[in-house]
């Protein structure tokens, strides 16, 4: 059996032959495999540059891998175990979503405008609050369960019931997903939000965004309003979503998926709407005295 130290010709697997099978960035037991582990280990060091490093070097590429101490007497590095080797070929889906999330850092942190009192629109801080304020899922929830018992219709209260329904999930699915996703919040954010649940030290997806997307396409479904009324709605829920990397709360592709999430937590009370046919119980309980 071959040594797992040695190859085939018993060569310490660490001095690299090119006519060995394989390519040295799969396995082929090269130098350069074990520097870029070396430097993925140093402190401060990080995984993507090692990779860039890789498809920089000469090393890199076929037919002109050095002979690294091959015939020398030079003591080369053990074979690595397999779980502890960096992919030197990153994938193209690997590569996007890198320079996706470095643009997103890098334009989330110039809209962040409003961050701090000494950020460049810092005096529309309060401005931003207040439209922060008006997407916190408090006040939906209390100013729905408040129109619901006033409610004195079947068909007021249908419509209630279901938007109750909506809030609850939304806040339900954000905070699943905050929780496995687990994104920290920009660095530049104050945490000075009204009312957090533990969660809400996560920032994807943004919960506001979510709520103002689903809120508004309920809305714009369920009343009939004037157009006037209609186009503030939809931009109330566009200004609130922008506000919420303005004021260094999220990056924008927490408010770009949370306007997404939002849009599809609709469908999904639309497909399950809940009426005195598909759920009597519980309008029969809210009619109790
Ligand atoms: C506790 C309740 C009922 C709602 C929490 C609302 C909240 C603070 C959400 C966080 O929103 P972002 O993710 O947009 O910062």
């Amino acid at each position: 059996m071959q040594s797992p130290r040695r190859n085939a010709e018993g060569r310490p697997l660490g001095t690299c032959d090119p006519s060995s099978s394989g390519s040295p960035a799969h396995g082929g037991g090269s130098r350069f495999e074990f520097q870029s582990l070396l430097s993925s280990r140093m402190p401060g060091a990080d995984p993507t540059s090692a990779r860039l490093r890789a498809s920089e070097s000469p090393v890199h590429r076929r037919g002109s891998f050095p002979l690294a101490g091959a015939g020398s007497s030079q003591a080369l590095p053990p074979q690595l175990p397999e779980e502890d080797r960096i992919d030197l070929n990153p994938s193209f889906l690997g590569i996007a979503l890198r320079s996706l999330l470095a643009i997103d850092l890098w334009l989330s942190k110039k809209l962040g405008v409003c961050a701090g009192e000494s950020s460049s629109w810092g005096s529309m801080r309060p401005l931003m609050k207040l439209l922060e304020i008006s997407g916190h899922g408090i006040p939906w929830l209390l100013g729905t369960l408040y129109c619901l018992s006033r409610s004195d219709s079947w068909a007021g209260r249908e419509v209630l019931m279901n938007l109750l329904f909506a809030l609850l999930l939304d806040l339900l699915l954000v905070s699943l997903i905050k929780g496995l996703v687990r994104r920290r919040r920009p660095a530049h954010n104050q945490m000075d939000m009204f009312f957090t649940i533990s969660v809400d030290k996560y920032s994807f997806p943004s919960g506001h965004t979510t709520r103002a997307a689903l809120v508004s396409r309920f809305i714009l479904n369920h009343l009939v309003l004037a157009i006037p009324l209609r186009v503030l709605v939809v931009l109330w829920a566009f200004i609130l979503g922008l506000s919420r990397v303005m004021l260094g709360r999220h990056n924008v592709t927490d408010v770009a998926f949370g306007f997404f999430l939002g849009y599809m937590q609709y469908s999904i009370v639309d497909y399950c709407w809940l009426s005195p046919r598909t759920a009597p119980v519980l309008f029969v309980l809210w009619n109790q005295p």
